[in-house]
């Protein structure tokens, strides 16, 4: 019998919204791809007794409400928020659930059976990034939980309390990484709208003289010559902020794979179906 193994895959943003948009949800071919692949490989996994846990990031359902209400610094836990606060995180968390609900109810309609979790309810951080993984661990046993009773976990990079900045934003990647932590994972899955890590943003340079695609990156390096400043809002720090946490994910245990790659491509595809890298 094949081991049980455990991957987990982030719909970035950046594949499952229109990032320069507000609320805007990537044009429809797009996102039926992404998801039409996702269901692939859920059948696939779960036919070899692997299993799914699904984050999507939030693209233009998160990124410009937080820096318009200037989310992530949060209000302070020694004043209480202001009403512009209090709009920012009700209206924040309102965009953030209409996506959640739309991408599960697209994978539910196509049968994967699919339980929504907002970190909101699991979670409050201390000091957002710098939070220590055992208070994720409420968060994880319900991941655990609803794996092993068959359903595949979605959750979402969210905005969420902390005990320090009052609230805060909460990355797709950050949860990533934690689960990977508290799980035993086999592979992340990073689905984004480029092919990988380029020397800088491949949308700003498309050459591929000048501006080759990096196709493995050593973890142990602490500064390599990447730029990631990209071109839409993104306060989880972008193509820069998920190669941190990729790394830390592969320095805990190098035995998990990494990867990142552009929705509806074979290789997103194969990664999420557990074939070995580089075939
Ligand atoms: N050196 C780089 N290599 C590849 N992409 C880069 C680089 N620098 C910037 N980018 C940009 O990073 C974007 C992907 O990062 P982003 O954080 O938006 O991904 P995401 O996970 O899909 O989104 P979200 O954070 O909203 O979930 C790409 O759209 C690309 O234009
Ligand atoms: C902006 C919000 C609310 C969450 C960010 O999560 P990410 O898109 O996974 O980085």
């Amino acid at each position: 019998m094949t081991q049980k193994k455990v991957i987990i895959v982030k719909l970035g943003g950046a594949a499952i919204t229109e990032k320069r948009g507000v609320c805007q949800l990537s044009n429809p071919q797009q996102l039926e791809e992404t998801l039409d692949q996702v269901e692939t490989a859920y059948w696939h996994l779960t036919k070899s007794g692997h299993q799914l846990i699904l984050i999507h990031g939030a693209g233009s359902f998160g990124h410009p409400q937080a820096k318009q209400y200037n989310l992530k610094p949060g209000w302070t836990t020694t004043t209480p928020p202001t009403p512009h606060y209090l709009k920012g995180f009700s209206h924040i968390r309102h965009c953030l659930q209409s996506l959640s609900q739309h991408i599960c109810s697209s994978l539910e309609s196509r049968n994967v059976p699919v339980l929504a979790m907002s970190p909101l309810d699991y979670i409050q951080t201390q000091d957002c990034e710098q939070t220590s993984t055992e208070l994720f661990q409420p968060m994880a046993a319900r991941v655990r939980q609803y794996l092993d009773l068959g359903f595949v976990p979605v959750l979402h990079g969210d905005a969420i309390l902390d005990g320090i900045r009052g609230c805060t934003i909460l990355s797709g990647d950050i949860i990533m990484y934690q689960l990977t932590q508290l799980l035993t994972v086999t592979r992340c899955i990073f689905i984004t709208d480029v092919c990988g890590i380029y020397k800088s943003d491949p949308k700003q340079d498309n050459s591929s003289t000048s501006n080759p695609l990096i196709r493995e990156i050593l973890a142990q390096e602490e500064k390599e010559q990447i730029q990631s400043n990209g071109s839409t809002i993104d306060v989880t720090g972008g193509m820069g902020g998920k190669i941190k946490w990729a790394k830390k994910i592969v320095l805990s245990d190098n035995k998990i794979d990494c990867i990142i790659c552009k929705w509806g491509s074979k290789e997103a595809l194969d990664m999420m179906c557990l074939e070995p890298i580089g075939k």
